[in-house]
């Protein structure tokens, strides 16, 4: 059995510590005895015990500066995946993570647990209970997918026993819960449009929706059993509420806890789609004149009116993960956490 590192003498990192999961995480880390150091672009909270770096993860001094006498690196920073600009995310998530690693190696951080997603397998058609050696996909829906599987790639090939830097990554799905800026957040704004009205396909579609709280737990499971002798160094984790759901009931019952009407009406998947496509082409060609954004970009559409969710039995026998909070309490948690995004009317 494994043995557990003890936490209390133990002084981390956390890259994207400001972000919704990143600062979950410190949290967590802190409740653990962790001191933690967060490296982010911008700092949003203070917190005793954390101390904060501010950077961009490309720039290698700033890195190595919040680096120093840390043994282990989490990296979950990314630019937000509703961007759609190609170069931030190739600069970020490919030259930065590069930046990432080679910065833990020169500082003597032992190990490195990335914050993946399960989308990299995922090309716009149905996943069904998918393992982590479903192959990654060969045409990703966007840059954000894209540049997520060259920086797993990276990081897990990066794992090297013999020089002492051990590597794993994370692949969650659908995270959500209080402070999430993205889900919950659009759901309730196109509600707000009285855009939540149509059900996209046939409304039967499977998704996993992972609460952050497990997310973290898989993030700490992971660091705390990354050793040389154990299995799980280089090698990619899904970590989901283990609770797949039909997309539609869980954004109705999100959307009915806040005090929306549930979206009722059929549209066919790939009507939406074909619109969301002509949509996103106009909006790129008509950007030197006019600037707008669409709220069912093809991404989302795909996402909306697929199966997607994946097995996670290998997080289960290597790293003795179970989700520490049911789907039920996870939906009322968050639903309570959005007091001003409740309906007014
Ligand atoms: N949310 C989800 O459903 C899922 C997320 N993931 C992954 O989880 C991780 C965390 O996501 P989430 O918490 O939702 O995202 P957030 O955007 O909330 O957090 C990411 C943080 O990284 C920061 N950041 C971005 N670029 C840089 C940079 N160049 N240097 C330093 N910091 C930077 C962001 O700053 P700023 O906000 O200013 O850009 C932000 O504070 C990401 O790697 C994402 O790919 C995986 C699966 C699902
Ligand atoms: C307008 C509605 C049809 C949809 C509103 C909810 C969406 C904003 C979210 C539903 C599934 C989510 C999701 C992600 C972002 C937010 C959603 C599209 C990710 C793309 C975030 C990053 C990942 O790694 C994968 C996620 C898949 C699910």
């Amino acid at each position: 059995m494994a043995t557990r590192v003890r936490p209390s003498s133990k002084r981390c990192a956390v890259i994207g510590g400001s972000g919704f999961l990143g600062r979950h995480l410190v949290e967590k880390l802190l409740d653990r005895g962790y001191s933690v150091s967060v490296f982010d672009i911008r700092q949003s909270y203070e917190l005793p015990g954390v101390t904060f770096y501010q950077g961009d993860l490309c720039d290698k001094q700033a890195l190595l500066a919040a680096l120093k006498d840390v043994s282990l690196v989490f990296h979950c920073a990314s630019p937000s995946p509703a961007s759609d600009d190609r170069a931030l995310f190739e600069r970020v998530n490919i030259q930065g993570t590069q930046t990432v690693i080679q910065s833990c190696i020169e500082s003597g951080v032992q190990r490195l647990v990335l914050t993946s997603s399960a989308s990299v397998v995922f090309e716009g058609t149905d996943v069904k209970n998918g393992r982590e050696d479903l192959p990654y996909a060969k045409k990703p829906i966007d840059y954000y997918t894209k540049t997520k599987i060259e920086q797993e790639k990276l990081v897990l090939k990066a794992c090297d026993k013999q020089k002492g830097f051990l590597t794993v990554a994370i692949r969650p799905h659908g995270i959500f819960g209080p402070r999430d800026p993205q889900l919950v957040p659009i759901l309730v704004d196109t509600a707000r449009r009285g855009k939540m009205k149509f059900i996209i396909g046939d409304g039967t579609n499977l998704v996993d929706f992972t609460f952050v709280e497990n997310v973290v737990h898989g993030h700490i499971l992971a660091a705390e059993r990354l050793r040389a002798d154990s299995p799980i160094c280089g090698k990619p984790y899904h970590i989901t509420n283990d609770e797949p759901i039909r997309f539609w009931d869980f954004m109705s019952q999100v959307l009915v806890g806040l005090g929306y009407p549930p979206p009722r009406y059929h549209l066919p998947y790939s009507l939406v789609y074909g619109l969301a496509l002509l949509l996103w082409l106009l909006s790129v060609l008509l950007s030197p004149l006019i600037s707008f954004k669409p709220t069912f970009t093809p991404m989302r559409v795909a996402l909306a009116g697929t199966h997607h969710y994946y097995n996670c039995k290998r997080a289960k026998e290597d790293l003795g993960y179970t989700p520490v909070v049911s789907l039920k309490d996870a939906i009322a948690r968050t639903v309570e956490s959005y007091p001003h995004l409740r309906c007014e009317a």
